[in-house]
């Protein structure tokens, strides 16, 4: 772990540091700390120098450091600090695919999930799936977002629905952490649907939740997260808040799943709790961002998802200009977002929501390390931060959204380690028995 890699002459390096602790809001969000001709140095899987070329040299000249360098010639290229997923649903079994015709032929999301589609279908093929077999299908979707730049992810349970089930979910995901390059941080969402044995008594399931699961997943230590899909015909709002407390009582720090198929006052809620993040909130309203704003709550917005449920996206610009900090992500998961693309998903929030380039950078990488509660360690390219690098094939960052839909990463860097190179993944040996 201890060598030492070089990256020199990148056309752009995008740093993203800044002297604020906090998530970037407004306009803020534009500033990418951009090095021309840049350079960065790793040791140890730790960054030790971000800056230009000449200043690298000088660096690498009084730290004696010329030796056993792996050095990268980053010419004509783009450095940014490895991406980062907020909001996935990486842990699952099967597929729907047969959905996207129903819902072609003018069948609703929401309608397929009352009548015991959606993320019950889900659940009844993660319930019959092995740990290895979970594990097998999730390892190949974070192959995929490593391919396209992102170096940690957050993933959510919510296809268990029950005590083992969700534990199940929630191991493989710790598994995948520990063997996969990508960094998986852990949400506790056994609150996604309420399953088939306890329809009719959403109550009960709320107990088993609270009393049996959250005890459980505390003292494994299998979650950071909690988060709740508080919708019209899923949870209630005030279940919401009930499971959310909970939550926080066994130091899981809230999510919501808010606003996104009715105004139905999750964003509102996400401020009452002081939530870490409210996402979808395709329909929040006013009052629910203003609240958000005054009270921090970061908006973790899907594109992705209102693309492919064919809706209209969150107003991405109305939260911007309200002094609200964005984040980007996925929603990879069977139903709504079947992507590990966050490349796409930038592009989306570009020409569909009216995100600047430098928003979205800055919403897949800073403001995305808050959102997972990891921005001391990730999502800018600074002294002393984890050497999660991400070296595009573009002359600048403004191509990223401009050749929309096309995979530019040339070179990936996961803890001073390559594991990307020339847009494959180099070998590593994960897989469980
Ligand atoms: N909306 C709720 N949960 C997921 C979809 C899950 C599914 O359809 O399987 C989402 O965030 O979009
Ligand atoms: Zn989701």
């Amino acid at each position: 772990m201890n060598q030492i890699v070089y990256i020199k002459h990148a056309t752009q390096l995008l740093s993203l540091s800044s002297q604020s602790k906090e998530p970037r809001s407004g306009p803020s969000m534009n500033d990418l700390g951009l090095i021309e001709n840049g350079s960065l140095v790793a040791e140890g899987g730790v960054i030790t120098f971000v800056g230009t070329d000449e200043e690298a040299v000088q660096y690498l000249d009084q730290h004696g450091k010329k030796e056993d360098i792996l050095t990268i010639d980053a010419s004509g290229k783009l450095v940014t600090p490895g991406l980062i997923d907020p909001h996935t649903h990486l842990v699952y079994a099967g597929s729907r695919e047969n959905e996207l015709e129903m819902r072609l032929k003018g069948a609703t999301y929401i309608e397929i999930h009352k009548q015991g589609g959606g993320i019950l279908s889900t659940t009844t093929e993660t319930r019959k799936a092995s740990e290895k077999t979970l594990f097998d299908q999730s390892a190949k979707r974070l192959d995929q977002f490593l391919k396209h730049g992102v170096t940690t992810v957050e993933a959510k349970s919510g296809y268990g629905l029950n005590v083992d089930d969700e534990l199940k979910q929630l191991r493989v995901a710790k598994q995948l952490n520990e063997r996969h390059p990508v960094d998986v941080v852990s949400t506790f969402m056994g609150a996604h649907a309420v399953p088939v044995e306890y329809k009719g008594d959403s109550e009960g399931y709320i107990d088993l939740l609270i009393q049996e699961l959250l005890p459980r997943v505390a003292e494994e230590k299998l979650a950071e997260f909690c988060d709740v899909f508080c919708e019209d015909g899923v949870f209630t709002l005030e279940q919401s808040e009930k499971i959310l407390n909970a939550g926080i009582k066994f130091g899981l720090k809230p999510k919501i799943h808010a606003d996104e198929i009715e105004a139905f006052g999750g964003a509102e809620l996400a401020a009452k709790l002081e939530a870490v993040s409210a996402d979808h909130l395709l329909k929040a309203s006013d009052q629910g961002i203003q609240d958000m704003a005054n009270k921090e709550v970061i908006a973790t917005l899907l594109p992705g998802t209102a693309f492919f449920l064919m809706t209209t996206p969150a107003r991405a610009r109305k939260m911007i200009d309200s002094g609200l900090a964005v984040a980007l992500a996925t929603d990879c998961n069977p139903g709504s977002s079947p992507t590990e693309s966050l490349l796409l998903v930038m592009n989306l929030a570009c020409l569909t929501m009216g995100m600047t380039p430098e928003e979205v950078i800055t919403a897949c990488t800073i403001n995305a390390a808050h959102a997972v509660d990891k921005a001391d360690t990730i999502g800018s390219l600074e002294v002393g931060k984890q050497a999660d690098v991400v070296i595009f094939d573009a002359k600048n960052y403004q191509i990223l959204q401009y050749n929309y839909g096309v995979n530019l990463v040339h070179t990936v860097i996961k803890k001073g380690q390559v594991v990307v190179q020339e847009g494959g993944i180099l070998d590593y040996s994960q897989s469980i028995n």
